[in-house]
């Protein structure tokens, strides 16, 4: 092949974005799980792209129905054991499919009280953040990484900013007692793909939270890093952590016009622009994964 002829590059296809609510009934008490699910398959598509021949095309169409199929015939549970099992079949099914990205999103239902007592099987969406994982395999390796997006949180007190440098552009006054608000999007990196996770991923979760309300924050960057490095310093199982944190700004309202004072009561609570914050927060000299880095949505 010449120099300057035309080939195709890296490529991935499947079905995006499947929606699965999958009902276990084996009792009057029903479970519900939610989620939505990316399937893309990497392997010896060539001949496809380039000439039509769809020989070894697995059907876009036959993917999602495997989701369905899957949810019956072993159960979702975890979303990460969901897509490890997804991606193995393909996997270890067909020998075209060398590996894949698995994506999914879950989305969380409280039941309904009624009287007091939670309904057997009535169901009412949280507003909680959404629960993600991608999935990234290749041969016998897989690589899992968990998070969550739009984690509302704010804490009235207990976050300072100053210090930083003043210049003919700085209107900015320094503050030893603000809001601190933002929503936060958390992603780890499992060591391996051996973990419990529907028993760690909580842990994970609640330990990022629990920090962001425990640290004295001097500024959103330092509450992130001490986010992650709470992670990493009790998890043995989690090789890195990113975070990206919009800086939900509140502020002080001037009540002054009004003869009153505003002793940090009274705020303004702006939309835009806000300070995007973000960091990697990682155990020094370990081995990076870029390739799975670059299929997780949200991320510079
Ligand atoms: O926590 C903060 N970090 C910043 O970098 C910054 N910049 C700013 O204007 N306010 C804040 N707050």
């Amino acid at each position: 092949m010449a120099v300057g002829d035309i080939v195709l590059g890296p490529n991935q296809y499947g079905k995006a974005e499947v929606r699965l609510v999958r009902v276990t009934r084996d009792t009057p008490v029903h479970e519900i799980e939610d989620l939505t699910v990316t399937t893309q398959l990497r392997g010896d598509f060539t001949d496809c792209h380039t000439t039509g021949d769809n020989t070894l095309v697995v059907a876009t169409d036959t993917q999602k129905n495997t989701v369905y199929a899957y949810a019956k015939e072993h159960g979702v549970g975890s979303p990460e054991t969901f897509l490890l099992r997804l991606a193995r079949h393909f996997v270890d099914d067909f020998p075209q499919v060398t590996g894949g990205r698995f994506a999914a999103d879950q989305h969380a239902w409280d039941r309904i009280a009624v009287d007091g007592e939670p309904h057997d099987h009535a169901f009412v969406r949280t507003g909680r953040e959404t629960r993600r994982t991608v999935v990234e395999v290749a041969g016998d390796d897989a690589w899992v990484v968990s998070g969550f997006t739009d984690a509302t949180v704010l804490k009235s007190t207990g976050s300072e900013f100053w210090g930083f440098p003043r210049d003919r552009y700085t209107t900015l006054g320094e503050t030893t007692d603000r809001i601190l608000a933002t929503s936060v999007t958390a992603w780890w990196r499992w060591t391996g793909p051996d973990v419990d996770f529907e028993a760690r991923y909580p842990v994970v979760r609640d330990l990022l939270l629990a920090t962001f309300a425990q640290v004295h924050s001097l500024a959103l960057q330092h509450t992130i890093f001490e986010m992650g490095k709470a992670v990493l310093e009790a998890c043995d199982d989690v090789a890195e952590v990113r975070l990206s944190c919009p800086n939900k700004h509140h502020f002080l309202v001037d009540l002054e016009p009004f003869g009153l004072e505003n002793p940090n009561e009274v705020f303004y609570a702006a939309d835009r622009p806000y300070g995007l914050i973000e960091a990697t927060v990682q155990r020094e000299g370990a081995a990076q994964v870029p390739h799975v880095w670059a299929s997780v949505p949200g991320f510079v």
